[in-house]
């Protein structure tokens, strides 16, 4: 791993632009040297985040974007549970992102067919490489300690040939849904969590300080070669003890 760089803003609205540099700054860096930007995007509050703070920014050119998402919901693109439909609501139809580089799932499938063709999707985007390798993986953290569809104390926590599981116990509604697995997480060239929030503060305290025997599966992110960013806010930082990074306004990373 690069490093993990655990960065604290006053609030959201700091919070916000930052992670917006973030995300063109990592796509020109990839454009530049191998003329492409793979995203995987979650949902939750990431979802009106990342949409308002990007379309904040001159327009950037998506034209060489490919998205992907991190974990989905299957139920259809016009359920408001679909994280798809979310970001095509809030931000895909304003960037000029072709429609054949954003990954879908294909959510009349059975889960577990749902999630081979997602696989499907990925392995051609990714040739020849045994777990993608993402430019950049935006994720969030419940309270429980769970990113992308991993939930604490799942055996897929311990999957390590599939690169998109399929999951018809989530513990958090709705109960089915396809999600990545660590070795594709943590195969990433850069990994960012954005957490807000006092209700993620003890579980996040667990999850930077507790060491490796944390039970929690987003302390199971770290990229082998990549970069691992926490982007969190005040509420959120309050019970944690380590060094963090405060940066000032205007800050990139
Ligand atoms: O599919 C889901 O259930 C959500 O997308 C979920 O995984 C979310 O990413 C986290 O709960 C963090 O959400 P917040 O950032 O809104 O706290």
């Amino acid at each position: 791993m690069a490093g993990r760089r655990v960065v604290v803003f006053p609030s959201s609205a700091e919070l916000g632009p930052v992670l917006a540099h973030l995300v063109t700054s990592r796509a020109e860096k990839a454009i530049a040297s191998h003329g492409r930007f793979t995203l995987g995007l979650s949902g939750g509050s990431l979802v009106s985040m990342l949409s308002k703070e990007l379309l904040a920014l001159p327009q950037p050119d998506c034209s060489k974007w490919v998205i992907g998402f991190c974990d989905e919901r299957l139920v259809s693109f016009d359920d408001p549970e679909s994280t798809f439909g979310l970001y095509q609501n809030q931000l895909f139809p304003k960037i000029n992102i072709p429609e054949s580089g954003i990954l879908t799932i294909d959510s009349s499938l059975p889960v577990a067919e749902c999630a081979e063709d997602y696989a499907c999707k990925l392995k051609q985007v990714f040739p020849g490489e045994e777990f993608p390798v993402f430019d950049l993986l935006l994720l969030g953290m419940g309270p429980d300690g769970h990113t992308c569809s991993l939930f604490p104390g799942h055996p897929l926590l311990e999957e390590t040939k599939k690169i998109v599981a399929p999951i018809s116990d989530s513990p958090k509604p709705p109960p089915q849904r396809v999600t990545m697995t660590f070795p594709v997480v943590n195969a990433a060239r850069c990994v960012a969590f954005v957490s807000t929030g006092g209700s993620k503060a003890t579980v996040l305290k667990e999850v930077l300080e507790g060491g490796k025997a944390s039970p929690y599966p987003a302390a199971r992110v770290a990229p082998t070669s990549g970069e691992l960013f926490w982007l969190i806010d005040d509420p959120a930082a309050a019970a944690l003890t380590i060094q963090v990074e405060r940066p000032g306004a205007g800050a990139k990373l």
